[in-house]
C-alpha cells in the first residue's frame, strides 16, 4: 500500500556502480534495506543481503551509515551481529562509527504533553497503533488506512501551539520529534569526519523523510537514488525499482 508521495517530477535513471574507493555511502532502513511490514518490530533483513551490506561496509573503510528514522538501538537489534556508523530518529541520535558512543541530540522530557495527548486519543481509536521513540512518537495506520485523517487530526491537536516540534508524514505514519534535524542535515554532519569526509556521497531511501537526504546530496554533487516506481515522486535523479534492487546493486559494489 502507498501512503505518502512527495513533490517534484521523475527521472529513472538507473544509479551508476558504487566505487568503493570513492564514494560514501548513506542507506536508509525501512523500505529500502527491508520490506515495509504491517509490524513495525516484524521486520527483518535477508541473510544474504546482511552480508553483502557487511562486506560493502568493509570494501568502503567504514564510509557507510544507515539514516534512519528508527532508534539506533532498534537498528543494531534489526542487523545483529552487524553495526554500522548510524543516524537514528532522523538524525536526532548520532553514532560516528560502528563501535562508537550513540549521542542523543535531544531527551524524552519534551515530548511529555504530546505522549499524554495522542494517548488518550487513541484510546477509542484502538486501530492506530502508538510508536514510542523517546526522542520521537509515531503513530502507524497501515493496518487502518481509512484512519490516516483521524491519525493526522490527533497529532496535529496534541501537538498544537509547538514550535519546537517537528511533524513528518511518512509511509502510513506520522511522526513528532523535536525540531532542527531531518536526514538531510545528518548526512551533512556525517560527511564532516572521517571516513566519510572527502569521498562522494550516496544516499539511498524510499519515504518522503528520505527527500531531505536525497536533496541534500544532490546538491552536493553526489548520487541521489529513490527506490519505488514512477507512483514516488522524488528529487532524486537515479532510482531503483525496488528492495531486491538495492541489495543486487549494493552486491555489485566494487
Ligand atoms: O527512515 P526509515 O528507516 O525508513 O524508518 C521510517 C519508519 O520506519 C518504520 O515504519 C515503517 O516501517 C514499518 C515496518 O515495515 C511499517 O509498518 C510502517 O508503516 C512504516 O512507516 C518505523 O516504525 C518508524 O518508527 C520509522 O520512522
Amino acid at each position: 500500500m502507498l501512503c505518502t508521495a512527495t513533490e517534484m517530477v521523475q527521472e529513472s535513471a538507473f544509479p551508476p556502480a558504487l566505487d568503493t574507493t570513492r564514494h560514501a555511502v548513506f542507506l536508509d532502513f525501512d523500505g529500502t534495506l527491508v520490506e515495509l511490514v504491517d509490524d513495525p518490530q516484524a521486520v527483518a533483513i535477508e541473510p544474504a543481503a546482511q552480508r553483502e551490506l557487511a562486506g560493502l561496509a568493509r570494501k568502503l573503510d567504514g564510509a557507510l551509515a544507515v539514516v534512519s528514522g528508527r532508534r539506533i538501538a532498534d537498528l543494531d537489534r534489526f542487523l545483529s551481529p552487524d553495526r554500522f556508523a548510524a543516524a537514528g530518529v532522523h538524525g536526532l541520535e548520532r553514532r560516528r562509527s560502528p563501535d562508537g558512543a550513540v549521542e542523543m541530540l535531544a531527551g524524552p522530557e519534551t515530548l511529555d504533553p504530546v505522549r499524554d495527548r495522542i494517548a488518550s486519543a487513541i484510546e477509542s481509536a484502538r486501530r492506530l497503533h502508538l510508536e514510542d521513540k523517546d526522542t520521537a512518537l509515531v503513530l502507524h495506520y497501515r493496518t487502518a488506512p481509512d484512519l490516516q485523517d483521524l491519525a493526522e487530526r490527533i497529532m496535529a491537536q496534541a501537538t498544537e501551539g509547538r514550535d519546537d516540534l517537528v511533524v513528518m508524514h511518512g509511509d502510513c505514519i506520522v511522526e513528532v520529534h523535536p525540531a532542527g534535524m531531518d536526514k538531510g542535515k545528518a548526512v551533512a554532519a556525517m560527511m564532516e569526519d572521517a571516513p566519510f569526509a572527502g569521498r562522494i556521497p550516496v544516499y539511498v531511501g524510499d519515504d518522503t523523510t528520505d527527500e531531505f537526504a536525497l536533496r541534500h546530496v544532490r546538491n552536493q554533487g553526489g548520487v541521489s537514488i529513490k527506490v519505488g516506481g514512477a507512483e514516488k515522486t522524488s528529487v532524486a535523479e537515479f532510482r531503483l525499482p525496488d528492495i531486491a534492487a538495492v541489495h543486487a546493486w549494493i552486491a555489485a559494489a566494487s
